[in-house]
């Protein structure tokens, strides 16, 4: 089948990347003509487990293309997905301005019938809208062509894309039109011999349902950090905890890991864009906004165990920070909790040891622009980062941090404090070998009470 993708950031990558492997023929558009010339030569523009060599076979065997013309990509595709960004506005509401404008360039472009399909991730609505603008155009132009507008969003975790996208849990359809659904059941079907969840549903309903999901998977994070804190001030260390709840099926273990707060580029955002979907309809989305604003203090937290423990005296104090990226898996730093956590140190005087393994180019560029970029040091190695350390805080739980040689950093480090930022370590086994240890609901106060000792991480 012939397909274009507009959009070559991770959905639209990812998306066209994997179509490819069934087949398919894929032209894949974006404005950007830098990042498509370095496709073209197979190049990636973001680092995705398993991705590169997808691109880089279908590329080779003539089935995947990059342009900068959506016009020549479109001109007979069965199937047009809309795959550009859709980022926050200053008012948290989500700006559909990039998928608006697609729209208006397929409806000037299609030459033939087409399912165009809208993998953004979209307020509810907008479904209509392109719809709308298409139809207009296509009637300004005297085409009768029969171009049906699916919504079919993406659920993708950035580090596992390509997974998720060629064995993906659920398929969600939107749209009344039978030969949309049957279009879509035919592209979908030989990702889903293994678990055939297809589910349809009208265009409002799947966009929705984008976002619904999003938001329960944030509110499970913002309602396990309120716990941890509750934890902390109890005296519970929240892992113990975290596994009794997540052994009852009706619960579940997946997302509930306390931490240092939920970023990257959608679940903050989405979040934010269904609060004000409900407030433009004069409702109060209590829950949401709680979730949201927990999230946002759970951002500090780190900072404020690093602050207390130093009496506020960060001045001068040399801080290693381990993990970048918004998770493991992914160079992506959008709303990552360690940006905010480098910010206040520096602020407050200290400065940055940083290590990643493939988010520190894109952490450098962002803090490039700050007056105080001196003062954030990026090294090649972890255990570069903690020499002469006053402290260690680990932000991100890149496998490589998980069992450290706790010995040469205790003979590395000039301090003894680690803050655990996903609770990785056993709190016990650091305070024997002398270190002050600070996990995200255990071990507030750095005392480890005998009953700790029994438990096995
Ligand atoms: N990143 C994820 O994990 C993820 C997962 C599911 C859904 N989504 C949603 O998918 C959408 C895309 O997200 P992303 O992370 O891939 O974004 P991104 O910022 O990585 O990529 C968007 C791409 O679209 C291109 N673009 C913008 N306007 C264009 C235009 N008019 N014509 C052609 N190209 C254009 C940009 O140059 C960029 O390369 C968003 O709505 C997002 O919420 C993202
Ligand atoms: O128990 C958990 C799980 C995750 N996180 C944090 O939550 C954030 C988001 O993680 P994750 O959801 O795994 O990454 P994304 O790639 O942002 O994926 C989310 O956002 C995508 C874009 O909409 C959706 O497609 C995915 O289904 C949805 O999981 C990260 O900062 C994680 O560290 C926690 O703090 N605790």
């Amino acid at each position: 089948m012939k397909i274009a993708v507009i959009g070559a950031g991770y959905v639209g990558l990812v998306t066209a990347a994997c179509l490819t492997e069934m087949g398919n023929r894929v032209v894949c558009v974006d404005a950007a003509a830098q990042k498509v010339a370095a496709l073209k030569r197979g190049e990636m523009p973001i680092y995705e487990p398993g991705l590169e060599d997808i691109v880089v076979s279908a590329l080779n065997a003539g089935l995947l293309d990059f342009t900068t013309s959506l016009e020549s990509a479109v001109a007979s595709a069965d199937y047009v997905f809309i795959a550009v960004g859709t980022p926050m506005q200053d008012d948290g509401r989500c700006d559909t301005s990039a998928v608006l404008s697609v729209a208006r360039a397929l409806g000037q472009s299609l030459t033939d019938d087409a399912i165009v399909i809208t993998k953004s991730t979209v307020p509810v609505g907008t479904g209509d809208q392109v719809e709308s603008i298409i139809q207009e155009r296509l009637r300004l132009r005297n085409a009768a062509f029969k171009v049906d507008v699916v919504s079919n969003p993406e659920f993708l975790k950035e580090g596992a894309a390509v997974a998720d996208f060629m064995t993906p849990d659920r398929i969600i359809v939107g749209s009344d039109s039978q030969h949309a659904r049957e279009m879509m059941g035919v592209l979908y079907a030989p990702y889903l011999r293994r678990n055939d969840r297809i589910l349809y549903m009208g265009r409002r309903e799947a966009e929705m349902t984008k976002y619904a999901s999003n938001a329960m998977l944030a509110a499970r994070i913002s309602f396990m950090n309120e716990i941890a804190e509750l934890c902390e001030h109890c005296d519970v260390d929240v892992e113990d905890v975290r596994l009794g709840m997540g052994a009852d099926k009706r619960i579940g273990n997946a997302f509930l890991f306390p931490g240092a707060g939920y970023g990257g580029s959608c679940l903050p955002k989405d979040v934010r864009a269904l609060i004000a979907t409900g407030e433009d309809r004069a409702l109060d989305m209590c829950i949401l906004k709680s979730v949201d604003e927990r999230n946002q203090a759970q951002k500090r937290v780190m900072f404020d165990k690093l602050y207390r423990y130093f009496d506020g005296q960060l001045e001068g104090k040399a801080i290693a920070v381990w993990g970048l990226a918004f998770k493991p898996g992914t160079d992506d730093i959008r709303e990552a909790p360690a940006l905010n956590l480098i910010e206040k140190l520096v602020e407050a005087g200290a400065r940055i040891v940083a290590y990643d393994p493939v988010a520190m180019a894109n952490t450098r560029r962002y803090f490039a622009k700050f007056p105080y970029a001196a003062r954030v040091r990026f090294v090649d190695e972890p255990n570069a980062a903690v020499v002469g350390a006053d402290a260690l805080v680990v932000v991100t739980e890149w496998k490589r941090f998980r069992q450290p040689d706790f010995r040469s950093l205790k003979l590395a480090m000039r301090g003894r404090l680690i803050v655990d930022g996903r609770n990785l370590y056993h709190s016990g086994h650091l305070s024997r070998i002398g270190f002050d240890y600070r996990g995200v609901g255990r071990d507030n106060k750095g005392l480890n009470p005998p009953h700790r000792d029994r438990i096995t991480t």
